[in-house]
This record gives C-alpha cells, structure tokens and sequence, in this order.
C-alpha cells in the first residue's frame, strides 16, 4: 500500500518493545525499558528528554549503530534485528543519513568531495540533477570548492546535510545538529531540515536538548528514565520547555 505522495505506507522507521542493557552486575545500566515508537515518513520528529534518558541509545538503535538487548528495530520494510554486520553496514550506507553536533566533514576534502562521499563509498552514481536540487536548497552553489576549513559552522552544516539528503534516504537521524551553532544559523539550518521535509518528503528524526530546535518539527517524543513519557504534535516551544521541566520535576 502506499499514501497520497506515492510512499509505502509503512513508518520509515519502528522501534516495537525495544530493551537495551548495557553492562551487567552492579555495572548494569537500562537505557531503554521498553520503547516501542514509529516514524511516520515524510515527517520531522524531535527526541527530547533529561542527560541520561536513552535518546542517543534510541537514535543509535534504530539507526544499527548498536544492537538491542530484547524487541525488534525497522527501517522501513527491513528489519534490522538478525541482520549480520554486512547487511546493517548495507543498511546504513543506501537508507540511512547522519547529521553530526561536530558536522564531522573530513577536512581533505572539498565540500563536493564530501557530500558525495557516501556515495562514492557505496559505489552508488551520483543523480546530477538530484545533486543540483540539494546543492540549490542549502545555498552552497559557491562554496562548493571549499574545504571545511574555509566554511563558517552553518556551511559546514549544510555540507552535512546535502551528504545526508544527497543519497535520497528512508530517515536522516540528527544527533543535535545544532549544537555547535548560534541561535540564528541555527535556525537556518533547522529550517532547512524542515524544508527537506516538506519539499522532498524526507524522514528526519533529531535528537536536540533545545525546546526552540524542537519547535520546527510536527512532533516531540519525550523520554524518561529509558521510556516514552509523553508524545507531543506540532509543538510550541514554550510547549516544549513545560513538558520538560513537568518530566524533570516528576523524577
Ligand atoms: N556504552 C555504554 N555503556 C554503559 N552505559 C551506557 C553506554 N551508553 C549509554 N549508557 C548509559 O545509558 C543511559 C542512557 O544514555 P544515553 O546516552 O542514551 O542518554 P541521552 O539521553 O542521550 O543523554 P545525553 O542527553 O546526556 O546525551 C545512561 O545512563 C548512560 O550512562
């Protein structure tokens, strides 16, 4: 089956009972206590919670950076639980794209060498027109010579995310890509995801401590203690910032 925009209908990402433990003994940690979550295609999800609440275990976990403990992970139709290292590096390479708090472009490269360096490394072909249409989206026609070096941290940013766009995938997860900008290249970048997703029907899930940043997705998971404590559509910020200090206050 598939929506009004021709997608699958199935979430671009699903989390269903999911339990990761890490450690054992008096060392033993529950990250997550059985999430189970799904992520609508063609949406912008933010992940919000207290330090030490699960959200980059979560990310990780549904992105196969890391295994879990009990419960099953999918992006779109895959599962990836059971895949073997070859099908998850597979996996991450053709339906999954990261976005950084560090940009973490390499340094040698051209910003053109870098966003389409996942490609390269899939031994994908590069889609020319595709390539222009992102390059236009985040303004970087002129920078496109440039190493990291010789960019402000917005560019590098929206490096970043023509790399992540570039290869057309089911999520792009975003560990705080905001993290290391001022509040109004910040919001440039933010609104550039948001773009991407209303233009393009990406799937972007973003993990982000500002209630500001949360504001420009259509919704807000909350996680507590390694559960989902509250889930939130077409959040404010102030929305945001009192459903945060209501979970801090709770624990
Ligand atoms: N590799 C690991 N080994 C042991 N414990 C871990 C490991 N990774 C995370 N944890 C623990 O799991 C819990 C959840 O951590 P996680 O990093 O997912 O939280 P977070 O919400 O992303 O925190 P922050 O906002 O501070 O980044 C924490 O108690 C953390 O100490």
């Amino acid at each position: 089956m598939r929506d009004q925009y021709d997608r699958p209908a199935e979430p671009a990402a699903r989390a269903a009972d999911v339990w990761k433990v890490y450690g054992e003994g008096e060392a033993r940690v529950s990250a997550l206590r059985g999430v189970s979550v799904e992520f609508a295609r063609g949406r912008f999800t933010a992940i919000m919670g207290p330090s030490g609440s699960g959200k980059s275990t979560l990310m990780h976990c549904l992105a196969g950076l890391d295994s879990v403990t009990r419960g099953e992970v999918y992006i779109g139709a895959t599962k990836l639980t059971g895949l073997g290292d070859a099908g998850l590096t597979k996996l991450r390479r053709t339906q999954v794209g990261f976005i950084f708090q560090q940009f973490n472009l390499l340094p040698t490269l051209t910003a053109h060498e870098n966003i389409l360096l996942p490609l390269a490394i899939a031994g994908r072909k590069v889609d020319k027109e595709w390539f222009r249409t992102v390059i236009d989206a985040v303004g970087l026609g002129d920078r496109l010579d440039h190493r990291p070096a010789q960019l402000s941290g917005g560019q590098q940013q929206r490096v970043a995310c023509a790399r992540a766009l570039v290869s057309k995938p089911e999520v792009i997860f975003a560990d705080e890509p905001t993290g290391n900008l001022d509040s109004r290249t910040g919001a440039e970048v933010l609104g550039f995801l948001r773009q991407s997703v209303h233009d393009f029907g990406q799937t972007i899930v973003m993990v982000t401590h500002d209630a500001n940043a949360a504001s420009h997705a259509d919704r807000v998971v909350f996680l507590a203690d390694g559960q989902i404590v509250h889930d939130m559509a077409n959040p404010t910020a102030d929305g945001v910032l009192d459903t945060i200090k209501r979970i801090t206050g709770e624990r």
